[in-house]
C-alpha cells in the first residue's frame, strides 16, 4: 500500500520572495491526487519540496514516519527510494538510450543482476508503450514519447508515491488520456500514492480522489474532487472555465479599477473566452481497465468520503451522493468492465470490518468477474458431474480483454 504524505504549515521563499505559506494537507496512501494553480504559484517548488529537493523555511512533510524536512542525508536517501518521479520536462540523460536512462534507478539504488535489469526496463516499456524503442536517444523521439520515458523510469523501482508534474504538458489529447487511464491502472496494481500536477481540467474532472488548489502564496482548498468542482470560489470557477475574467489575472492580481472593468463587460455580455461547461455535473472517476486489479484506494477512498460527508458544504455533498449514485447504477449494468465499480457497490462502509473485509476482498479480485459466468448460481447443476461438463459460457470474459486490447496504444 502507498504511504501517506502529511504535510503542515509549509512555508518556502527564495531570497524575500514568499512562494507559499502555511500550506497543510495529507495525501491520503494509495489515493490519487491533483494540485492545481495558475503558472508561477509553485506547484513545482511544492512537489520538489516533498521530496526534499527543496527545503522550505517551516513547517513538516511526514512520510512513513519521518519528518524529511530535518531528517538526516542518510534518512533522506532511504525516504527517497519511496518516491518515482515524472519531472515536466521528463528530466532524462540526453547522451543516453533511453533503455540507459529507464534502467538508471536500478543501477544506481539496487543490486540488480543486468539481466533482471533488463527484464524490468522492458517490462516498463511496453507499460508506456515504448517497446522496440530501447536504442533510441531522448533527442531522436518525440516530446511525448519523452515523457513516457520518464514515466517508466519513474515507476521501475515499484514507487510507494508518484508524483508527476504535468504529466500531459506536450501530448495531445489523446496521448493525454492514455497515460491517464495508465496512471489509474497503475494506482490500482500497485495502491501507489499518486500526485498530478496539472493545468488539464480533464485531468482534474476525471482522474483524482482528491484535489488541491494554490492562488496567491496560499492553499485554497485541498479535499475530494468533488469538493472542488462544485466551489463558489471565484478563483476556482475561473481557473476552472478557463476565463480571463476573476480573480486571477496575466501576471499578478488584478486591481480594483480593473475587476470593476470586467464586470461592466461581464455584464454587457462580453465574453471572457471561458468554457461554459458545468463543473458541478460531475463525470464519472475515469475506472480501471477490464483485467487490472481492483483500486483499493477507491474503496478508503469512499470510507474516507463517507466520513467526512458531514463537514462538507452542501454542492459537494450533493455532487459526492451523486457520485456513488452514478457509480452504484454503473456497477449494475455492466459488472463485467468496472470491477473497482462492483467493489464498492458490494462494500458494507457502515463498519470497519465490512471496509477491511472489502479490501481484503479487493487483493484477490486481480481479473474482473462477469457476474451471469463466476457467479453462476450453483444450484443450475444437478450433481457435482453435472456442473463438471456444463460449457462455460466465455464470451463475457472474452468480450472484456477484447475491449481491454482494443484500447492498447
Ligand atoms: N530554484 C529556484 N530559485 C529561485 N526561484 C525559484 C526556484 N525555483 C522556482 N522558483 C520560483 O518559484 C516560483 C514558482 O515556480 P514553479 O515552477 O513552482 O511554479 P508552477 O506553479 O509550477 O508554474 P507552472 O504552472 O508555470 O509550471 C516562480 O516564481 C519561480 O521563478
Amino acid at each position: 500500500m502507498g504511504v501517506e504524505v502529511k504535510v503542515e504549515g509549509l512555508t518556502k521563499s527564495f531570497g524575500s520572495q514568499n512562494i507559499w505559506r502555511d500550506v497543510s494537507l495529507t495525501l491520503p496512501a494509495g489515493e490519487v491526487n491533483a494540485l492545481l494553480g495558475p503558472s508561477g504559484t509553485g506547484k513545482s517548488v511544492f512537489l520538489k519540496t516533498l521530496i526534499g529537493l527543496l527545503h522550505p523555511e517551516q513547517g513538516s512533510v511526514v512520510i512513513d514516519g519521518t519528518d524529511i524536512t530535518e531528517c538526516s542525508a542518510k534518512e533522506l536517501y532511504e525516504i527517497r527510494k519511496l518516491f518515482g518521479v515524472l519531472f515536466q520536462d521528463g528530466a532524462l540523460f540526453g547522451s543516453m538510450t533511453l533503455f540507459d536512462n529507464i534502467a538508471f534507478p536500478l543501477r544506481e539504488h539496487t543490486k540488480k543482476k543486468e539481466d533482471e535489469i533488463r527484464r524490468i526496463v522492458l517490462e516498463k516499456m511496453e507499460l508506456v508503450g515504448l517497446a522496440g524503442a530501447e536504442g533510441k536517444l531522448p533527442g531522436e523521439i518525440s516530446g511525448g514519447m519523452r515523457k513516457r520515458a520518464g514515466l517508466a523510469r519513474a515507476l521501475v523501482l515499484n514507487p510507494e508515491i508518484i508524483l508527476c508534474d504535468e504529466p500531459d504538458s506536450g501530448l495531445d489529447p489523446v496521448r493525454t488520456a492514455y497515460i491517464s487511464q495508465l496512471l489509474i491502472d497503475i494506482n490500482a496494481e500497485i495502491d501507489a500514492t499518486i500526485l498530478i500536477v496539472t493545468h488539464n481540467i480533464n485531468i482534474a474532472r476525471t482522474i483524482p480522489d482528491n484535489i488541491g488548489m494554490l492562488f496567491r502564496k496560499e492553499l485554497v482548498m485541498f479535499g475530494p474532487r468533488e469538493q472542488l468542482l462544485t466551489s463558489e470560489q471565484p478563483v476556482v470557477k475561473q481557473f476552472l472555465a478557463g476565463d480571463r475574467f476573476g480573480p486571477i489575472g496575466m501576471s499578478e492580481e488584478k486591481d480594483e479599477a480593473i475587476a470593476a472593468q470586467e464586470a461592466a463587460m461581464q455584464a454587457a455580455g462580453i465574453s471572457g473566452g471561458g468554457t461554459q461547461d458545468d463543473f458541478s455535473e460531475i463525470i464519472p472517476q475515469v475506472q480501471p481497465n477490464p483485467g487490472v486489479q481492483v483500486r483499493k484506494a477507491a474503496i478508503r477512498h469512499r470510507a474516507n468520503v463517507l466520513q467526512m460527508l458531514p463537514s462538507l458544504p452542501p454542492n459537494a455533498q450533493a455532487a459526492i451522493r451523486a457520485s456513488i449514485a452514478e457509480e452504484d447504477a454503473r456497477a449494475a449494468e455492466s459488472p463485467e468492465s468496472v470491477a473497482t465499480l462492483v467493489a464498492l457497490a458490494n462494500t458494507d462502509f457502515s463498519t470497519t470490518a465490512g471496509i477491511d473485509h472489502a479490501l481484503a476482498q479487493a487483493d484477490t479480485q486481480v481479473m474482473d468477474r462477469p457476474t451471469d459466468v463466476v457467479d453462476r448460481p450453483t444450484e443450475v447443476y444437478a450433481t457435482a458431474d453435472d456442473a463438471q461438463t456444463q460449457p462455460i459460457d466465455t464470451s463475457a470474459i472474452e468480450n472484456a480483454v477484447k475491449k481491454s486490447d482494443g484500447q492498447g496504444e
